[in-house]
């Protein structure tokens, strides 16, 4: 007699959060609904919190606005950035689960070359639960692929690599361009028959890269406290290097910790090129401003004793102030803003909120109301 075959549980599915920052109803769910509706939702609602966000029926999600950001953090909701997608790093704050991939409401399934749709998600669990090696480049791009493996010349006492930290999706359609280069090509198009590359790639140890926040997967438990948004939007002098500012900082920390970042598939369909006079205003400051924070990070280095995360990122808040801090005020206020995301992070993720969590994850059905968190400070 023919056994019957167990339901086949999605990958990661209570070990994973999605987290949207949002302004705008969330229809683009729908066409994601086959590959995210077994997992829960952090829905991080920027700007006026008295408008309502629609959600599809049937996801699980916990949604919070600015007065919930407020009411959990209290005074350090300063560290928080608001009307700016930099907000998003308040949902990595509030999840207990282990792997993290966020999405911007504007990013839609691809289709590959053959037309056959990507599901981003299990490509991104893909690439974090297989090591990366950065230590030494493999000319066959990732090698625990299948129909890959490490090339002739590869030092077989790297090939066990180093856990994956970060997975860093691309874009077909409105690639991720700076205001500058939307300008001089506004109807630029990656199809999925343009520039498909179907690789997955290390970022070598000692390269920084530009890492893009719409499509990006992480491991909580092994980089978390670095993915920190930054100050930008409202009051604040520059925007739209939340997540280059997050990926420097990460970067420099995986490789000090011998963590591993990959980038390259999944892609995802960018569907919504914003206005490059708008975000012109936003990026100028920063376009001249990483002619000096790309070699400060390059010449960074961590000491020893920084064995974990916390202790690297304070390190770097330290470094960020006593060498960016005279390229402007701003990078003082950053510095001071990176220590308060870390206090954040412990207040939030300490034991005793993870045991309360935990807990509560077992008696509590899902909310479509933003979860309060009883926290005292
Ligand atoms: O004030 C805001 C504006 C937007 N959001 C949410 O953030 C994401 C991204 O918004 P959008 O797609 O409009 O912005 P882009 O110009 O495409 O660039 C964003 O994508 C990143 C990569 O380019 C970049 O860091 C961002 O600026 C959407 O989900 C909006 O709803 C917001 O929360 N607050
Ligand atoms: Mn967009």
């Amino acid at each position: 007699m023919a056994h019957p075959v167990a339901p086949v549980s999605p990958p990661l599915k209570d070990d994973l959060d999605i987290v949207i920052p949002t302004i705008r109803n969330l229809d683009f769910l729908a066409m994601w609904r086959p590959f995210f509706e077994p997992y829960h939702l952090i829905i991080v609602q920027d700007g006026d919190p008295t408008k309502t966000i629609r959600v599809p029926e049937g996801f699980d999600y916990e949604l919070y606005n600015r007065n919930d950001v407020n009411r959990v953090l209290g005074p350090r909701v300063s560290c928080i950035s608001f009307k700016d997608s930099a907000c998003r790093c308040f949902g990595f704050l509030v999840s207990k689960k282990k792997y993290i991939f966020t999405i911007d409401d504007d990013c839609f399934v691809a289709k590959d070359p053959s037309g056959k749709e990507i599901n981003a998600l299990a490509q991104h669990i893909q690439n974090l639960l297989t090591p990366s090696t950065p230590l030494f480049f493999n000319t066959l791009y990732d090698p625990y692929r299948d129909g890959a493996d490490f090339v002739r010349g590869y030092p077989f006492s790297l090939r066990e690599g180093v856990p994956t930290a970060i997975s860093h999706g691309l874009w077909l359609n409105i690639p991720d361009y700076d205001a500058p280069t939307q300008l001089v090509k506004p109807r630029e198009r990656n199809s999925s028959t343009g520039r498909y590359v179907d690789a997955v790639m290390t970022i070598p140890k000692g390269s920084l890269f530009p890492m893009c926040g719409m499509n990006l997967a992480f491991d909580r438990e092994l980089i978390g406290p670095a993915m920190y948004f930054g100050l930008m939007g409202d009051g604040q002098p520059i925007g739209r290097y939340d997540d280059m500012w997050a990926g420097w900082c990460a970067k420099v920390i995986c490789d000090h910790l011998s963590l591993g970042v990959k980038t390259g598939l999944p892609y995802i369909w960018h569907s919504k090129a914003s206005n490059p006079f708008v975000n012109l205003k936003k990026e100028y400051k920063g376009i001249y401003w990483q002619e000096e924070i790309i070699p400060f990070f390059q010449s960074v280095l961590l000491p020893k004793e920084c064995t974990t995360v916390q202790k690297c990122y304070i390190e770097l808040s330290r470094q960020v102030k006593e060498k960016l801090g005279p390229l402007d005020p701003y990078f003082q206020k950053l510095g001071d803003a990176m220590v308060t995301w870390i206090e954040a992070w412990d207040q939030l993720n300490s034991p005793a909120q993870q045991a309360a969590a935990n807990k509560k994850n077992e008696s509590t059905p899902s909310t479509k109301s933003s979860i309060l968190f009883g926290v005292t400070y």
